[in-house]
């Protein structure tokens, strides 16, 4: 049997969103300072997915993608969604498992844009025989990257589930009409999505600063790309946290 976990507010749900920036943009940063094989992502990225699975075969084993934990595997099987019933009913603000995983959207748009921005002539591993490659270095960040996107937007879960909690009669209506576009109207906040973007902006220019003061090795365009990746990175994870609030709202009467 599962335990019951009630969610924080939203308040203090942006918090911990706001306090994810900082790591992401942070690893963002090591990796668009790796030279990359870019076959690693070719076929769907299939060597990133194969590489990620190794992974997350121990990642499960030690209990990370646990009920609750809201980390979610990209190659493991998902956790079952819950079902509430009269003797075990999920009363708002009681965190509800759905079916649905962001993870499918986060690995098409990792592949498709972030890749191209990483496209460093240098790395700063050292190797003696001058090769700037290095496929693992390259896949752990991935790996640490992908893990945080993915948390990020699947925080999406309880973001749905306190907004539920705060307009139960309004989001019914919507869930029985099986209605996404209403519940995007209501989920969607775009004076938040701003502070968002901007506090990720802020974060950019801070760890590119960071890294030029600090006498990394970095090409000409590394603070520009950092910025620009930065910025289509936090659009998408806001449209596929999004995504997930939805899904999360359509299943929450299961
Ligand atoms: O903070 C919220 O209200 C959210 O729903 C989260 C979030 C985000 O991803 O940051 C997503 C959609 C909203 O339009 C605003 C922000």
């Amino acid at each position: 049997t599962r335990p019951v976990l009630t969610v924080p507010g939203l308040v203090q749900i942006r918090d911990i969103l706001a306090q994810l920036e900082a790591p992401i943009v942070s690893t963002l940063t090591e990796r668009i300072n790796l030279a990359t094989n870019h076959s690693l992502y070719a076929n769907g990225g299939q060597e990133l997915l194969s590489f990620l699975k190794q992974r997350e075969v121990v990642s499960a084993a030690s209990g990370r993608y646990d009920y609750g934990k809201l980390e979610y595997p990209f190659t493991q099987p998902l956790i079952a969604p819950d079902i509430s019933t009269p003797s075990n009913p999920f009363p708002p603000g009681r965190f509800h498992q759905d079916s649905f995983s962001g993870n499918g959207n986060i690995t098409a748009f990792y592949i498709d844009t972030l890749v191209p921005f990483f496209s460093s002539p240098t790395s700063y591993y050292y190797h003696l025989d001058n090769s700037t490659i290095d496929d693992d270095a390259v896949l752990n960040l991935d790996a640490t990257l992908l893990a945080l996107l993915s948390h990020r937007a699947h925080i999406g879960k309880i973001v749905a589930e306190t907004k539920y909690e705060s307009n139960v009669t309004g989001f019914t209506t919507l869930i029985e009409a099986q209605d996404s576009a209403g519940t995007r109207v209501l989920v969607t906040n775009t004076t938040q999505e701003a502070g968002v973007s901007s506090q990720a902006f802020t974060a950019a220019a801070a760890f590119s600063d960071a890294w030029l003061d600090a006498g990394a090795l970095v090409s000409n365009d590394f603070a520009s790309n950092l910025q620009n990746a930065t910025a289509k990175l936090f659009r998408e994870l806001i449209d596929i946290t999004t995504e997930i609030e939805i899904q999360y709202l359509l299943q929450r009467l299961n």
